[in-house]
């Protein structure tokens, strides 16, 4: 926990509570239904829960901005932005419905009022979001195909709408015929050595391909 507020030391106190929280939860549920693996849970806060807001420090959400979270597994990123941005409005997207049990518990448990889930594939999702996030789910053009049309044309925050996705590793293969993406590297964020490769990739709604 303390390696949240080293990075957002401006947390209200309902938010260091909730992220306080959520250990306890995540233990409690992780022995029940695996969503998170047993060398990861007890590293939470840095694999997970920081890894997630990196996302935060590409973007300050403006309030009321919705944000859909494409396989959102065990809740990241979707978990930690929701605590983090509770004037924006979260939808959480797995076809896994045992994970989403263990994402309900969590949201339940921590009274967020900002995250509703569903239980579906991405691509049978008929809305529009002002942002996509996601960690680990699929290559960036089978994403770009999977969420194709669910970028909300009206723009309300300085970063243009469209994908910001946690990746690592080499990216120049996979993000090649994507010229309009920005990669900013999370070493100009965080100093864990965790994040050495890391990134969170913005791929706009407007993509040249
Ligand atoms: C490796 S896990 C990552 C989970 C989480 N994002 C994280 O980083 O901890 C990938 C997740 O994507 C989900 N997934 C894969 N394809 C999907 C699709 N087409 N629509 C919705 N969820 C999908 C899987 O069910 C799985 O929970």
């Amino acid at each position: 926990m303390k390696l949240i507020l080293k990075y957002f030391p401006n947390l209200s106190e309902d938010q260091i509570i909730k992220f306080q929280r959520l250990e306890a939860l995540y233990k409690d549920w992780n022995l029940k239904i695996n969503v998170v693996s047993r060398k990861d849970i007890d590293e939470l806060y840095l694999r997970h829960v920081l890894h997630s807001l990196a996302i935060a420090k590409v973007i300050a959400f403006k309030n009321g901005s919705s944000i859909m979270d494409v396989g959102t597994g065990g809740g990241f990123p979707g978990i930690p932005l929701a605590i983090m941005f509770p004037n924006c409005h979260f939808h959480l997207v797995d076809s896994i419905a045992k994970k989403l049990k263990v994402v309900n518990e969590v949201v339940e448990g921590l009274g967020l009022e900002n995250v509703r889930t569903t239980h579906t594939r991405v691509e049978d999702i008929d809305e529009t979001y002002d942002f996509i996030v996601s960690r680990a789910v699929a290559a960036m053009p089978t994403f770009v195909r999977w969420t194709k049309g669910k970028i909300a044309k009206k723009q309300k925050n300085d970063l243009k709408n469209g994908i910001l996705y946690l990746k690592g590793g080499d990216l120049t293969e996979e993000l090649k015929d994507y010229i309009t993406t920005s990669i900013y590297n999370l070493t100009d964020f965080f100093e864990e050595d965790f994040f050495e490769t890391k990134k969170v990739v913005h791929l706009p709604m407007k993509f040249s391909k």
